[in-house]
């Protein structure tokens, strides 16, 4: 089982009026894992998906799904990945056992091997498998379109922004579903905008931005690589000149007696950003420092690959 869920070599896409919203793309996504799939809008995301199901042709490279290429056998490719799109799309009228049935009909499954009541029940929809569609919550729609995805046992499972608009409480039971059928075999895709939610579930991240890859790594090393680091500064006066040294990479005034202050850690440390501070005249009343979590090292990433572009 040493091959990838997903194998994405030189992929790129450009639109008919001359977008090119991928560019040489490269990246496999190992069997098993939750892989988060990061990038601005824009950035690229949709239509990456939108090739692995079938719906936007490539203009270059190749694509594999559980070894299976999009183009020599796209119907094993289709068959071996479900996607959970933004929308949600379903008959109103049908109520959700009913949903997942024609879902199963659709991809032929056969009627004995449908198991429509079975992810109905994984998915805490069972009491509703006979409710109107159109009268779910926000959140059981979503959690019947996940079920609906899975009719066809796909090996990969793509949730496209899976959480957004949905509320705290909602996105932890969600969690909690995407990690269970991770336990249960299923390789996950995530694509999403809260860093909060890749941080929390992704083993591996994989960021784009205008295109291109700028980052594929183990959630962790991704983390580490922050060389930015944050410290609040509480001075026993009211700041009248922001004090300016090249050590600090930004300072800025949060309040009369607070200074926010970013560094790279690599280069100084917080001693030395603080006697930056008390060189100018201010004594020191309190400090805060904060370790970078993702979202800091997404913005390091993605600035330094636009200002590089
Ligand atoms: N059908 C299309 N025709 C022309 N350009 C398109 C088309 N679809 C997308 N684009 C452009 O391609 C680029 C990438 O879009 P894409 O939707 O893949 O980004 P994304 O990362 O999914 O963004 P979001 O997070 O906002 O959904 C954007 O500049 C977009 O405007």
């Amino acid at each position: 089982m040493s091959e990838a869920a997903i194998r994405i070599e030189g992929l790129s896409k450009t639109y008919a009026g001359g977008k090119q919203a991928l560019n040489d793309v490269t990246f496999d996504v190992p069997r098993g894992q939750i892989f988060g799939l990061l990038g601005p809008n824009g950035a690229g995301k949709s239509t990456l998906i939108n090739i692995l199901a079938g719906l936007v042709n490539k203009t270059g490279g190749s694509a594999s799904i559980w070894g299976f290429d999009i183009d020599a056998h796209p119907r094993n490719a289709r068959g071996s990945i479900g996607i959970v799109n933004q929308e949600i799309t379903f008959d109103p009228f049908f109520t959700p056992f009913e949903t997942l049935e024609i879902q199963g009909g659709l991809y032929g499954v056969p009627k004995a091997k449908r198991r429509s009541m079975e992810l109905l029940r994984a998915m805490g929809l069972e009491d509703k498998a006979n409710a109107y569609s159109r009268t779910l919550s926000g959140g059981m729609k979503r959690r019947l379109m996940v079920a609906k995805a899975m009719v066809h046992s796909p090996p990969v499972l793509v949730l496209d922004e899976p959480t957004a608009g949905v509320d705290i409480e909602l996105r932890q039971r969600l969690w909690e579903y995407v990690r269970g059928l991770n336990d249960s075999g299923v390789t996950v895709v995530l694509t999403t905008h809260y860093l909060e939610e890749a941080e929390e579930l992704c083993d591996r991240i994989a960021i784009i931005n205008q295109g291109q890859l700028i980052a594929n790594e183990p959630t962790r090393v991704l983390i580490a690589r922050a060389q930015e680091k944050l410290v609040e500064v509480t001075v026993d006066r009211d700041i009248a000149t922001v004090p300016d040294n090249r050590c600090f990479q930004k300072i800025e005034r949060k309040d009369e007696r607070t200074l926010s202050v970013r560094f790279d850690k690599s280069e100084v440390n917080a001693g030395e950003v603080l006697s930056a501070i008390q060189r100018d005249g201010y004594g020191i009343v309190d400090v805060v420092t904060r370790e970078p979590d993702l979202e800091d090292v997404f913005l390091n990433l993605t600035r330094a690959a636009t200002q590089a572009a």
